[in-house]
């Protein structure tokens, strides 16, 4: 297979194109470089500098490269940058989208995974979050990535050649299990790399975001799934494509850590002091988001290696310890 990956220089984009390559698959990536990295693209992959929004170029590329699906995760993931700029976030994400929609219907490529989130489902109904929870986002961001969902569907329902499976993931973290990969943003809003900084000294401390939240130790519970675990999860969406249908799926392990687990958590791996302070609750933050992720289990088979939390941490632990700046530079 050719497969198109948008997005291909970014955290989790540039997890999958390596998986892809060891896959014997043949890859073409296409990142404005916003927020990647050109040294994250793997060696073998084809690189070209592009924005989603240069419909015809991506085309041409697709009809060029005889591109036969796209993994899409191309988009700006900052909820607390969508609540403050929520035009950027619907021209990039959304409006993006369309861009590449069109592209691929243009080249005739029918087949495509897109990154979606938890965060469409904003403040849940009910525990777990199954994939039939209402999902009422409480951010732009989630609504960004909820309006694409949408289209996708549109999209199915009309033309019968069509395959989309849209995976909602919840927090992502940890690196590539051989240490050639990390995650590297700038500027840095994710909880766990924030905390691998701090340990490395790098921060002087942690800000965590509200402990009055109705959780038993007042902060907020996410579902951590590792990076490499949610890549192994698109190269099995490919093979469960279903021309004229739009699938979303959940991919979370299944339970839920407090910041203040996490940062536990990270305290115990690295053997370092996290410093940390309480502050305000951050704009757009629902209190707990965790996944049933029985659906993509049973459907595809798909069981995550990383389930600990301290494993997942060891794995990002072994990229910052190596790589104290990012992509910038590497100590042996
Ligand atoms: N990190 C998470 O926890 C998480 C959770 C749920 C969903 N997601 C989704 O997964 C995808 C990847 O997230 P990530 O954490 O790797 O982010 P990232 O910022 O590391 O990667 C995104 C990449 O897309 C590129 N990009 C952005 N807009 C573009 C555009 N208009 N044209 C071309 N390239 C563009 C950036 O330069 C970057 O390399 C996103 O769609 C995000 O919404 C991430
Ligand atoms: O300095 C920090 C950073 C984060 N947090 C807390 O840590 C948790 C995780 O925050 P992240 O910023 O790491 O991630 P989010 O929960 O905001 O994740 C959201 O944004 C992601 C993309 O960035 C994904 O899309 C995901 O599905 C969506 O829920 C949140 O409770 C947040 O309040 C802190 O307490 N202090």
């Amino acid at each position: 297979m050719t497969v198109l990956v948008t997005g291909g220089a970014g955290y989790i984009g540039s997890h999958a194109v390596r998986k892809l390559i060891h896959n014997d698959h043949r890859v073409v990536v296409v990142d404005n470089l916003f927020r990647g990295h050109r040294a994250a693209v793997h060696p073998d992959a084809s690189f070209v500098e592009l924005d989603l929004a240069g419909t015809d170029e991506l085309s041409r590329i697709m009809r060029e490269n005889e591109v036969t699906a796209v993994l899409h995760f191309a988009a700006l993931a900052y909820v607390g940058e969508s609540v403050t700029s929520p035009l950027q976030y619907y021209r990039n994400n959304t409006a993006g989208t369309l861009s590449l929609l069109e592209a691929m219907q243009a080249a005739d490529v029918h087949r495509l995974i897109f990154s979606s989130t938890c965060a469409t489902y904003g403040v849940p109904e009910q525990l777990p979050l199954n994939e039939s929870t209402r999902q009422t986002p409480i951010n732009p961001y989630g609504w960004s990535k909820l309006f694409v969902e949408q289209i996708l569907k549109d999209k199915a329902a009309a033309d019968a050649e069509f395959a989309c499976i849209g995976l909602r993931y919840f927090n992502v973290a940890g690196c590539a299990d051989d240490g050639s990969l990390g995650e590297d943003h700038t500027p840095e809003t994710h909880l766990m790399p924030l905390l691998l900084q701090t340990a490395l000294g790098q921060r002087e401390s942690i800000t965590v975001f509200g402990n009055d939240y109705p959780t038993p130790d007042g902060t907020c519970i996410r579902d951590y799934v590792h990076v490499d675990d949610l890549a192994d999860a698109h190269l099995l969406a490919l093979q469960h494509l279903q021309p004229g249908r739009a699938d979303f799926l959940n991919v979370g392990i299944g339970r839920g850590h407090s910041v203040r687990e996490t940062i536990d958590a990270v305290i115990r791996v690295t053997g370092r002091e996290v410093p940390l302070e309480y502050g305000a609750r951050r704009p757009g933050d629902p209190p707990e988001l965790w996944a049933n992720g029985d659906r993509i289990r049973q459907e595809f088979g798909w069981e995550p290696k990383f389930a600990n939390l301290e494993d997942n941490v060891a794995t990002a632990w072994e990229w910052f310890r190596r790589h104290p700046d990012g992509y910038g530079t590497a100590t042996p």
